[in-house]
């Protein structure tokens, strides 16, 4: 296929060119190195390492195209999905307020009291400026994302509203009867609105158009009890096409939404409208514009 240098194929093109380029600099760099040195791998070495066969590292081509499919894949979705997280919290007080206490109350338990007033070293560059909480100076585990479970719960209930990828488009390639009894004619087009799917009174109930974390909770909230059915939460799609980075992703959310949510209080850009826009994922027209307030957990008794 031949691929032109005008408009958006020729961006297309340069960007293909730029990540050929990214991909051999890093090999030969590698190559390059005193086998005596140790370095940290980054993100696409760990990758090249992975992917040779037969003790061959695969073409750069390869490589090139799986990079990105999880470039693709991976990035609009999680952005966009922490777009209306964001937006459903600064929306809903009641559950902004019971995250940051479970974060808390997890930190709590996980680091000990914290006395505060101590100005803080982080132990990795912090674009958050100076604090004053020991807390703040490691970035959470992943024990301790674990067991943020009320989080947890609001991230699937965000991802029910808005699944970042709203619908899948499947062809027949020869005449099929689903297991209700539709006959699908080979060449037909299948649309699954994962969108609507997951706003079905028949599945989530009289109120499946509120956002309501607890909907996923035990009655003491300590555990997820509603079953992730990956045939009822669709938003990652299930059965042998689930996405990948169904764990990767709630990994990310929760250490982002952690991180944020401890350290600011998020509002409204006066003026500023959320409407959505249905392209490959459901992103929002002009963006989350919000204003950052630094939270103050003395409203949640954390310095004795
Ligand atoms: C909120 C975040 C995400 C959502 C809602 C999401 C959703 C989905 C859905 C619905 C599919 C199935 C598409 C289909 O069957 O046509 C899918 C597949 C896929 N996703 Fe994700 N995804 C997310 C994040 C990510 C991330 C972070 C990565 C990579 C780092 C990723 C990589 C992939 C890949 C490679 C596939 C194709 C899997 C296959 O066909 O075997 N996704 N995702």
């Amino acid at each position: 296929m031949k691929i032109f240098s005008i408009g958006s194929e020729g961006s297309l093109k340069k960007s293909i060119q730029f990540l050929n380029n990214t991909i051999t600099e890093a090999q030969e760099e590698r190559n390059n190195r005193n086998k005596d040195e140790t370095f940290d791998d980054d993100l696409l070495w760990t990758f090249m390492k992975k992917v040779q066969v037969n003790g061959h590292i695969l073409p750069s081509s390869a490589i090139m195209g799986t990079i990105l499919d999880i470039l693709l894949a991976g990035r609009d979705s999680v952005a966009t999905s922490a777009s209306w997280f964001f937006w459903l919290v600064m929306n809903n007080p009641r559950v902004e307020e019971k995250i940051v206490h479970e974060i808390i109350t997890v930190l709590k338990k996980t680091r000990g009291e914290d006395k505060g007033g101590s100005k803080v070293t982080h132990s990795i560059e912090s674009p958050y400026g100076e604090e004053t909480l020991e807390w703040m100076k490691d970035p959470l585990t992943y024990e301790e994302i674990n067991s943020l479970v009320y989080l947890h719960a609001t991230l699937l209930e965000t991802l029910r509203l808005y699944p970042a990828v709203p619908k899948i488009v499947r062809y027949a390639i020869c005449d099929d009867i689903l297991p209700d009894g539709t006959y699908v004619p080979a060449g037909s087009d299948i649309i699954l609105s994962l969108y609507s799917m997951g706003r079905m009174k028949s599945v989530w109930g009289e109120d499946c158009l509120e956002f309501k974390p607890e909907r996923w909770l035990s009655t003491d909230e300590k555990r997820i009890e509603r079953h992730e059915d990956g045939y009822k939460f669709v938003a990652f799609n299930g059965g042998s096409r689930i996405c990948i980075a169904k764990y990767l992703t709630y990994l990310e959310m929760k250490s982002v939404a952690s991180a944020i949510l401890l350290r600011y209080e998020l509002s409204h850009v006066p003026g500023h409208q959320v409407t959505s826009k249905l392209s490959f994922t459901i992103a929002m027209n002009n963006g989350l514009k919000v204003n950052l307030k630094r939270r103050d957990l003395n409203d949640f008794n954390v310095i004795n």
